[in-house]
């Protein structure tokens, strides 16, 4: 597939955006016209400096308000578009996208669908002098055409070998349209596509167009499907990225480059795998279990190659089946260090000794595994440094993430030791992709001495800066085959934080992972955890049987729990109305409560050490949530801790 980014969707200047593209390994860019007004670069410059980076230039755009004019403007509009068709001409680019008109309220435009045809064949003839290609867009708030197939019934009336039509995911999909008639549409006669992703937001669709789309894979369209029609009418030109976005303009413009890359990558193999199973669906073992499940490698590689447009797919994985470890850095001897250890002893985790060659050691509750580093650690307050992952295949796994651009963690390790394999996530946390726990050999002490023994670590929280956040939900889906679930507004006195959950599919009642990723307001793109006092508040959340005797045995041994506001308690019962007893427990304990459709939850937060925090849970009768209501609270309370430190 001929991959392509529209120099919009990247910060900085017009060279700044090519260089960024050509590093991420685009094929393509499409070139905004405020981009080209903007530089310094002569049109000759830029196409010497695309050539010289192996980037092709695959559109201009966009031209506005061509259509349904009246005659004077009309022709003031040819002479307009061939200064446009000789400025590709000095930039080398063949193709220009031309927007269905939305200029409004004139009485002189003309909603005429035959002199829109004429119109725009006047332009193929023009075009065709220049040897160029115009490519018609609907947008989703044209003034007469909005529709897709509305745009391509006056292409084909117009009936120009130099007029085609554009689609794009975000006019299509923001508007519901039926996609199934694209593929009415001849190969041939789609001259571009462009695609972006967008949360479901309920608004005027020009400002949600405008601020709030993203990458494929970062919000809810179905864009596998559209791309499986558009590939069945054997089209095979660029399938370029269109994202008008608030924050990838200002973010990082290589970092954007790289996410943009991976969602395109992403939308190759989800298209070949909606592909395939079409092609299940419709093969000998129709209507067989078969049909749904995922497709065999062969059947992947025979649907990815099945069309002109051929797709790249990935080494399969399946979603990981646990967390298998965490690991806190932190320096033994700065503020906070002894603190950690201290909290977990006073959490039930027993030490179990120190690794044989480095300044690492292992703590355990039960399946619950913490690994505190102090390595590289110097003056780094406690805070949240890998994640282990249980995967089928390490090696599979991380060639997976290595295809997706993915940065391979550097490791050294010694003679006889357990190679972990690690890939850094956007948010910097190092993720390893784990096939065993025979790492654990190389610690102390051997078994641990019994007691608790039913406890996992239930999820992990982490704080993701507001330039990286689609980033990071891109990542861990993509990566790890994590399902992103829809996200929430949380209140804190600090900001709104939105919450995104990643996680397992429930098999009878359990979920293998969950992670939460935070989009805290006030952790900044360049905050290194544990540098910044407290800032990232980011947690491990331990699941245990039997949570108020967890609570009692932590109150023993004088853990510091987070002290929650009588004025909770009174809500609860409010909102329950629980038996008196009961939410004298939860009083006495600082506990908080939940409770869904399928069942009740229990939990507790430890006070914060450096930027990392615990909390115990319970999950009763299958509860599925994290306790969001409770969410506010916590953070109110770390909140004014913070405040009084
Ligand atoms: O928002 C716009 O004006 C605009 C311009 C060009 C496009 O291709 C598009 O999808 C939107
Ligand atoms: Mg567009």
């Amino acid at each position: 597939m001929r991959t392509g980014i529209a120099t919009v969707c990247l910060s900085g200047t017009l060279e700044e955006k090519l260089r960024a593209a050509a590093k991420a390994g685009f094929g393509g860019v499409e070139i905004f016209e405020a981009d080209l007004v903007t530089s310094s670069l002569s049109p000759e410059s830029v196409r010497s400096l695309a050539e010289d980076l192996g980037l092709g230039l695959d559109l201009y755009q966009p031209f506005r308000d061509f259509d349904s004019v009246p005659e004077e403007l009309y022709r003031a509009n040819l002479r307009r578009a061939e200064a446009k068709f000789k400025l590709m001409d000095r930039l080398g680019i063949e193709t220009i996208l031309v927007c269905s008109t939305v200029a409004a309220g004139s009485a002189k435009y003309a909603d005429d669908d035959g002199l829109r045809a004429e119109q725009l064949h006047g332009l193929g003839e023009l075009a065709a002098d220049h040897g160029v290609k115009v490519a018609y867009e609907a947008l989703a708030w044209g003034t007469f055409v909005n529709d897709f197939e509305h745009a391509w019934r006056i292409v084909a009336d117009a009936d120009h070998p130099n007029l085609g039509t554009c689609l794009d995911t975000f006019h299509i999909l923001s508007r519901a349209w039926d996609t199934e008639p694209i593929e009415r549409i001849p190969g041939e006669k789609i001259f571009f596509v462009q695609v972006a992703d967008a949360p479901k937001l309920s608004m005027d669709v020009l400002n949600w167009s405008r601020h709030y789309r993203v990458f494929p894979g970062e919000g809810q369209f179905d864009l596998p499907k559209f791309l499986g029609h558009v590939a069945r009418t054997g089209y095979n030109g660029p399938v370029s990225l269109e994202v008008f976005n608030d924050t990838f303009r200002q973010a990082d413009v290589e970092r954007t480059a790289v996410d943009a890359m991976r969602s395109l990558i992403w939308l190759e193999e989800r298209t070949a795998k909606h592909l395939a199973a079409l092609a299940a669906e419709s093969g000998p073992e129709s209507g067989s279990a078969s049909a749904a499940a995922a497709p065999t490698p062969a059947q992947l590689a025979a649907a990815s190659r099945a069309y002109p447009m051929s797709l790249t797919t990935l080494p399969q994985v399946a979603p990981p089946s646990g967390i298998n470890f965490a690991e806190v850095k932190a320096d033994a001897a700065a503020a906070g260090g002894g603190e950690l250890e201290r909290l977990l002893a006073q959490l039930g985790f027993e030490p179990r000794g120190e690794h044989r060659t480095k300044p690492v050691s292992l703590w355990t509750l039960g399946d619950a595994r913490i690994i505190l580093n102090r390595q590289q650690a110097r003056g780094v307050a406690p805070a949240i440094s890998a994640l282990g992952f249980d995967v089928e295949n390490s090696v599979t796994a991380v060639a997976r993430a290595l295809q997706l651009k993915a940065v391979a963690v550097p490791r050294t390790s010694q003679a006889n030791e357990e190679v972990l394999q690690a890939v850094e996530a956007p948010d910097g946390t190092e993720v390893f992709l784990c096939q065993d726990t025979l790492w654990t050999q190389e610690f102390g002490s051997g078994s641990p001495s019994g007691g608790a023994a039913v406890a996992r670590i239930d999820h992990i929280n982490l704080a993701q800066p507001w330039q990286h956040y689609d980033e990071g939900v891109l990542f861990y889906s993509s990566v790890l085959a994590l399902s992103p679930q829809p996200s929430q507004e949380v209140s804190s006195p600090a900001g709104l934080v939105r919450s995104q959950v990643m996680q397992t599919e429930l098999v009878e009642g359990e979920r293998a992972v969950r992670l939460a990723l935070n989009l805290a307001p006030w952790v900044q793109a360049d905050s290194v955890r544990g540098t910044v006092e407290d800032t990232f508040q980011e947690h491990i959340a331990v699941a245990v049987p039997d949570l108020v005797a967890t609570a009692r045995a932590c109150r023993a041994r004088k853990l510091p729990f987070l002290e929650i506001p009588e004025n909770y308690y009174e809500d609860l019962d409010a909102r329950f109305g629980l038996d008196p007893e009961f939410l004298a427990t939860l009083r006495e304990l600082d506990l908080l409560y939940d409770r869904d459709e399928r069942g009740d939850f229990l939990h507790f937060y430890t006070a914060t050490v450096g930027s990392v925090f615990f909390e115990m849970v319970q999950r009763i009768d299958g509860y599925d949530g994290f306790g969001a209501p409770n969410a506010p609270v916590r953070h109110a309370v770390q909140h004014a801790a913070r405040q009084a430190k």
